[in-house]
């Protein structure tokens, strides 16, 4: 695979990429039954910090309830798990991919009455998700013609592998249409997410962020807001439709692998003067600084590694 991630923690192993294997008969190759995690490591002064560890683990341990999964490990072992795989492998930043998954015990779709899962840690140096350019310029999205599952369709609120059928379909086809991202669709039209990102825009000095509905809970979103408020922004959680990020003064997208990406353009529609927008710009700087442990308010969503 064209993905270095060197030494990786294998059912409570390191090991070996290439020794990191699971048979053709797992459970989850076949129906999508599988659990992830995406964080991030940064450099800062004080050498690599995993940025809001316990967050994510929480919502690992989350996606495992809905699915039903027995771990057979806690999350401080999966903390654990994670620091060693930066460390182990001499990683300054990274992006680090927890993931569960039902085995090879049944092809049954379902595993009942025993599930017993089985759990990894990878993790790889991985740039801006979407480019330089996207960061620069601002990204240019197109609305999907996927719609974002209903909450009664798919569990929206657990990183679920099988989601992610969803969002590939749909970035796929924004890729195709010579764009950098999708925008997702709830069934009634209204704004759900990116593919991987939560979407946020700005309206006379107020910034907006799509209430959760059916829209995973993101942690970067969590992190904006409050950033947000400190900067002294008016925060508003909003159902919000499609025109009114036609109408917005400036949008953005933000999440672990994307940070905080400006939108540029949305279905062939500049947003605002169709650049990344200046506040934008200032919540995109503020949050690097807190990842990068240079701003010290923050420390204590810093776990060095
Ligand atoms: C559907 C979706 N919505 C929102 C987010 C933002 O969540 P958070 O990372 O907690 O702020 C992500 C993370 N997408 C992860 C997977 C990306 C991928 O391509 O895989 C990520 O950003 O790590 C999503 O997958």
């Amino acid at each position: 695979s064209k993905i270095k991630a060197g030494l990786i923690w294998f059912n409570g192993r390191l090991v070996p990429q290439e020794e990191a294997k699971v048979s053709v008969l797992t459970h989850a190759l076949h129906y999508g039954t599988s659990i992830f995690e995406g964080l991030r490591a940064y450099e800062t002064p004080k050498g690599p910090a995993v940025f809001r560890l316990q967050e994510h683990t929480e919502r690992f341990f989350h996606s495992a309830r809905v699915m039903r999964f027995e771990m057979p490990f806690g999350p401080e072992a999966i903390n654990q798990a994670i620091l060693e795989v930066v460390r182990a492998n001499g990683y300054r930043s990274c992006y680090i991919r927890p993931l569960a998954w039902m085995g090879a015990h049944t092809l049954g779709v379902n595993p009942l009455p025993n599930n017993p899962a089985e759990v990894m840690v990878a993790a790889w140096e991985w740039g801006t998700y979407l480019g330089d350019e996207a960061v620069r310029k601002g990204a240019r999205l197109i609305t999907s013609s996927w719609a974002r599952f209903p909450a009664n369709v798919m569990p929206g609120k657990a990183k679920v592998g099988g989601n992610y059928v969803n969002s590939a379909l749909a970035r796929m086809e924004a890729h195709q249409a010579g764009a950098d991202e999708a925008l997702l669709l709830d069934k009634e039209g209204f704004i759900a997410e990116g593919s991987g990102e939560n979407i946020f825009f700005f309206r006379g000095g107020v910034l907006y962020a799509i209430e959760h509905s059916v829209n995973l809970m993101g942690i970067t979103r969590d992190t904006v807001i409050t950033l947000a408020r400190d900067l002294g922004y008016e925060v508003r959680e909003v159902r919000a439709t499609r025109d009114q990020l036609y109408m917005a003064d400036e949008a953005f997208m933000v999440g672990t692998a994307a940070e905080v990406t400006p939108i540029s353009y949305l279905d062939h529609r500049p947003i605002g003067t169709g650049e990344a927008g200046p506040h934008t710009l200032r919540l995109r700087a503020a949050y690097m600084e807190v990842v990068q442990g240079k701003n010290p308010r923050y420390e204590g969503w810093l776990t060095y590694v």
